[in-house]
């Protein structure tokens, strides 16, 4: 039997296709009562893996359970997990209500569930009409109905938001949140950040078969560091004044003004008005979420170090082999233009070739 507990594990897992390696070591596990994004690029290996979560695939080596059982281990496998996978097929000439019938009976449902979930997904209107004539959005809903209809602890939706008008999304949201409320277990699947961000709380990142980041969403989000680009008379005598007293990291931005990171704009001025040193703009900017995303799973960490400072958050059980941190000193934060180089003079507005506002380079009118 299985533990009942709604968790997800995916341990280890690895899938080989011939030459192609779809899923590489990957660990991470879904822990019930939160909506979990599984996020990468296309190809990064999520629908292989959620294929073999649901026994649909395979894997070369490793494994995938719910409730410590792999998926084909479960006895009545609907009562404990529903799916909504990819270019699933309807019978195009039946109804959605004679599809759902289908399905129901297969597993020990009585119709007046059908009739509930028509209700719950919307399709009441059209549930009599052939699934062959529906939108994808409402394939999607047709397709979340059949994966509810076993009332499963555990819902594991693939790529879930495609298809769907800003109205299938918001009410997607709300129904994943409402759902994971009552002690469930959701795990979502999507190649972009921005269409699942608001829907979910954890967050599994991959690319090329290897997990990137994987913990609290809102962690991601605190890890965003946010800079601010100060505009000072003498940017000399203001970085000076900012090491004298501790405050913020400095690097010299592209169009000449002083970025400082880790401090706030007040503490900043405060430390200018102290040295007397006249500063005329300051502007706070923080590096976007999405920028993030696409800096951590782009080709060139293919196998390759992390963004500096973004290490992948390990599961308690089991270990997995993590890659390996950046060995240089860890650059601006991803999502930001990148530094001075290494080695270079404590002060960069001292360094060689620096040049004041207003010197030929700056703008300025120049
Ligand atoms: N049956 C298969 N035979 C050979 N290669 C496969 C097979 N299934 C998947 N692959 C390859 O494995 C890799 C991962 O594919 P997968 O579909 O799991 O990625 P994905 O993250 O779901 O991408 P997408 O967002 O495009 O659906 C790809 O290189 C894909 O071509």
């Amino acid at each position: 039997m299985h533990d009942g507990s709604g968790r997800i594990a995916v341990q280890n897992l690895t899938k080989q296709f011939g030459a192609v390696t779809a899923v590489q070591n990957l660990s991470f596990t879904v822990e019930p009562g939160s909506v979990t994004g599984f996020l990468g690029p296309n190809g990064a290996g999520k629908t292989t893996t959620l294929r073999m979560l649901l026994g649909l695939v395979t894997p070369t080596s490793g494994a995938a359970t719910i409730n410590g059982r792999p998926y084909t281990q479960l006895g009545n496998p609907a009562r404990v997990a529903g799916a909504v996978l990819e270019n699933e097929g309807f019978h195009s000439a039946r109804t959605a209500r004679n599809h759902l019938r289908v399905y129901a009976a297969a597993i020990g449902v009585p119709d007046q569930r059908v009739d509930e979930l028509l209700g719950l997904v919307g399709l009441t209107p059209a549930a009599d009409r052939p699934a062959g004539s529906y939108s994808l959005g409402m394939r999607q809903r047709l397709s979340l109905a059949t994966a509810l209809l076993g009332d499963p602890q555990v819902l594991v939706l693939d790529e879930p938001s495609n298809g769907l008008d800003p109205e299938g999304i918001a009410w997607l949201r709300g129904f994943l949140q409402s759902f994971a409320k009552q002690g469930r277990t959701v795990l979502v699947s999507s190649h972009l950040l921005s269409e699942v961000e608001q829907m979910i709380d954890q967050v599994v990142i991959v690319s090329a078969g290897m997990t990137r980041y994987y913990g609290p969403l809102e962690q991601l989000r605190a890890s965003q560091r946010s800079r601010v680009l100060v505009q000072p008379a003498d940017a000399n005598a203001l970085v000076t004044a900012l090491q004298e007293a501790g405050v913020g990291e400095v690097q010299p931005a592209h169009d000449g003004r002083v970025a400082v990171m880790n401090a706030t704009v007040q503490q900043i001025g405060d430390v200018a008005a102290k040295a007397g040193v006249a500063v005329y703009g300051m502007e706070e900017e923080k590096a976007d979420l999405e920028q993030l995303f696409f800096q951590m799973t782009s080709p060139q960490y293919a196998g390759g170090p992390l963004p500096p400072g973004q290490p992948p958050q390990q599961p308690p059980q089991p270990p997995q082999q993590p890659p390996q941190p950046p060995q240089q000193p860890p650059g601006p934060p991803p999502g930001f233009p990148p530094g001075p180089p290494a080695g270079q003079p404590q002060n960069p507005y001292q360094a060689p070739g620096y040049q004041q506002p207003g010197q030929q380079g700056w703008g300025g009118g120049q």
